[in-house]
């Protein structure tokens, strides 16, 4: 292994905390730290893993294509058992396919969650095991070309013949046509198809059914099928996001997923599921995951990268006449960088704590109990929006931070921004995703009005709030708290009165609602901040006698907060609740808090702990041997194959010499 350059290693002398200590706790506890290592250490070793050809020289379908040799060697270790850990499996995902998406990404985490969470007993002990062999690969379809938010609006109909117990599948326009679904283009042989059923003419909304698109001997597409890959994107270059139609194509009445509903074969509906978007779910258990695996993780290595590499990147002056210092060192570098690091550790505390959310709650659900069902619909959905358009906004930030080299493929960010910023839009677009915790806060807020206590995530909204900010230079966790508990109130509190207004002049709760819709969005997102801002703090007061560590993280834990209050005063100040005075010194304290976190910025970077293959990045290499990497990446570029380019005969040499060789 090279030197590491001494730049970056003085930074790693001078940390103040043991970053492996940080790295258990981000991983929840040594021994998956230990076990995640040992899964990427597997991984790495293994040339299919590591070898094959270079991600950013190849073309679309040579990425899709080595993307599918790769699925092939993950579904062959996986039916050795090996992954029977879903952590297993999922850090070995991410080594193999790092900041892509797999062919088969959505059989593992749409496809398969469907058929465990929506089938019979009896149909689950049928599918789930040949998906989980891989005997069949599925997919998730239920966006369409004219529809994807609007799930009442889907065309794609399911039609009951009870003479022969079947559904008839059926596309009946150009935009009922699925559009989107990831590996539905070209891998998949199977789909879980979500159409509205129709029984009798009479229509009871979006089921799941389970549909065989290929042959299992020659994939070739089933007859009544029509299905491909819907072309070049923004990013997710190796998936082959598809499209899918239906032209009456007949699967048995068993084929509808039937835990949440019922067809009896004389075409009798009978409801099961209490909650009428039982169907929903998958998308509820991806939201929640979304929070760290995509929006966070993708946030922190951008981080990592941008870091390390304004570390080793020495420019201009800062004692005049003196040596060129490290870009880190100049204040607006620290500006653009750290409240960035800051949000990415605000943002892993609230992941660990939605997915683990999710967890217990969907465990309720199982058991019939679906009173928090509401509660994890609206915090999935708004964290999934917060997190994934913060992380956007902070990869973009880290990727302008490193100058003109991070416009190159080479740093990296460009794949982490375009993978990920896809999470801003799929699973349920941002805006339409606060609207739907927007609806949860109003109600809430009704609620509240009515002197009802409201409970969980939005406890808050009940309790009685301070009228003047109490915010001090020592920062304390309290303080903070209660001043984002106070904006995100007034904002809500603020809507639902405008909401109530417009009604009580006349106009109907639809059009009164859309014309408060913007002023909702803010205030589901302040409440979002607000629920950060308390699960960081939360974090804090939960770690166990590690000083250092605490140290650090209460330094970042204030520097997130102060950093959002100084771009939103406006909603702290204007209705007196923080004043002037305490605005000036929570700015000043930002720049402080900077300065404070500086000298930890590697060694808080190092402990998110992903190894090279993995950042992809030449910028932010562990070794921060940039520049001879560089170098080596240019000469490793296609184009510099050969001498002359072939283009040289075809176009330019007959314009030039006026004469060509071809
Ligand atoms: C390990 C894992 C790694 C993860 C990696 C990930 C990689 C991913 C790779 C890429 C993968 C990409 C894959 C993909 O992209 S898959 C496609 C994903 N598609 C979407 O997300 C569609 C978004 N649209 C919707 O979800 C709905 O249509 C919305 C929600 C917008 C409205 O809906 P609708 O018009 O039907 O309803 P309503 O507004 O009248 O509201 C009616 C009531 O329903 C309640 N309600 C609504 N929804 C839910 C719910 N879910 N659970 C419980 N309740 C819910 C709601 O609160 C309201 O309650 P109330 O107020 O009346 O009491
Ligand atoms: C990379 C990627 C992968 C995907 N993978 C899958 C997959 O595997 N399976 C699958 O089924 N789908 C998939 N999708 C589809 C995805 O789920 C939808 O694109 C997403 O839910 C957004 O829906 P839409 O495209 O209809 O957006 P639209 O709803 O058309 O959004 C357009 C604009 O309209 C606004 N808008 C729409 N409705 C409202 C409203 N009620 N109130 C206010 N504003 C509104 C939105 O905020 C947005 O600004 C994928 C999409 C992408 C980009």
């Amino acid at each position: 292994m090279a030197a590491v350059n001494p730049d970056l290693q003085s930074e790693r002398d001078g940390a103040t905390f043991d970053t492996n200590k940080l790295t258990f706790l981000l991983d929840g506890g040594e021994g998956m730290t230990e076990r995640r290592r040992e899964v990427e250490a597997e991984a790495l070793a293994d040339p299919e893993v590591t070898g094959g050809p270079h991600y950013h020289f190849m073309s679309r379908p040579e990425q899709y294509s080595d993307a599918v040799r790769k699925a092939v060697h993950y579904m062959k270790q996986a039916k050795t058992g090996k992954f029977d850990n879903p952590a297993d499996a999922h850090w070995y995902r991410n080594t193999l396919w790092p900041n892509e998406m797999a062919p088969i990404g959505l059989h593992t985490t749409m496809f398969l969650p469907t058929l465990e969470n929506n089938s019979s007993p009896e149909q689950k002990e049928k599918w789930a095991p040949l998906a989980k062999d891989f005997k069949i690969i599925g997919t998730y379809s239920q966006t369409e070309m004219g529809h994807g938010t609007n799930l009442k609006a889907l065309e794609t109909t399911a039609t009951y013949e009870p003479e022969l117990e079947q559904f008839i599948l059926h596309s009946p326009t150009l935009s009922s046509i699925k559009w989107w679904p990831g590996g539905l283009g070209k891998t998949s042989n199977f789909a879980v198809v979500m159409a509205s059923m129709i029984i009798k003419g009479k229509n009871y909304g979006m089921h799941p059914f389970i549909v065989q698109l290929r042959s299992l001997e020659d994939h070739t597409v089933i007859t009544g099928i029509e299905v491909g890959d819907i072309g070049p994107k923004f990013g997710f270059n190796t998936i082959d996001n598809g499209y899918l139609k239906f032209d009456h194509v007949r699967i048995p009445r068993e084929n509808l997923l039937m835990k949440n509903a019922v067809v009896e074969p004389d075409g009798t509906y009978v409801r099961i599921a209490k909650n009428e978007k039982a169907a929903y779910s998958t998308m509820i258990f991806v939201r929640a995951m979304i929070v760290l695996e995509v929006a966070t993780r993708g946030l922190a290595q951008a981080c990592t990268i941008a870091v390390r590499y304004s570390c080793v990147r020495r420019q201009s002056e800062l004692v005049p006449g003196g040596p060129e210092p490290k870009v880190l060192d100049f204040q607006t570098q620290q500006y653009k960088l750290l409240p960035v690091l800051a949000s990415c550790y605000a943002y892993w505390f609230s992941g660990l704590f939605i997915r683990m959310t999710y967890f217990q709650i969907n465990y309720e659900i199982q058991q019939g109990n679906i009173d928090l069902l509401p509660e994890l619909h609206a915090v999935s959905s708004g964290l999934k929006a917060f997190t994934s358009y913060g992380s956007m906004a902070g990869i973009e930030q880290c990727r302008l931070a490193c100058g003109g080299h991070g416009f190159s493929q080479a740093s990296g960010l460009p794949k982490i921004y375009t993978t990920m910023t896809a999470g801003c839009t799929y699973e349920g677009e941002n805006s339409v995703l606060y609207l739907q915790m927007a609806r949860y806060l109003m109600k809430s807020f009704l609620q509240a009005e009515k002197g009802e206590t409201t409970t969980n995530s939005v406890a808050y909204l009940s309790k009685k709030n301070l009228d003047k900010c109490v915010l001090g230079a020592t920062l304390s966790p309290d303080t903070i708290i209660a001043a984002y508990e106070h904006r995100a109130a007034r904002l809500v509190r603020k809507a639902g009165l405008r909401v109530n207004a417009l009604e009580a002049a006349g106009k109907p709760y639809h059009e009164a609602w859309n014309l408060t819709s913007v002023q909702f969005t803010k205030a589901a997102e302040a409440h979002c901040h607000y629920f950060v801002v308390l699960k960081f703090a939360d974090t804090l007061e939960e770690m166990e006698d590690e000083a250092e560590i605490h140290n650090v993280l209460l330094q970042l834990f204030q520097l997130y907060a102060c950093y959002g209050i100084t771009n939103y005063a406006a909603d702290f100040t204007e209705d007196g609740f923080m004043s002037q005075e305490q605005l000036d010194m929570v700015r000043l304290r930002v720049l402080d808090l900077m300065a404070d976190i500086r000298p930890n910025a590697v060694a808080l970077v190092d402990s998110f702990d992903y190894p090279d293959h993995i950042l992809g990045s030449v910028l932010g290499r562990y070794d921060g041997n940039v520049y001879e990497n560089l170098y080596k990446w240019a000469k490793d570029s296609p184009l510099n194959k050969t001498e002359v380019h072939d283009s040289y005969y075809k176009y330019l040499q007959p314009m030039i010499t006026g004469k060509s060789n071809l």
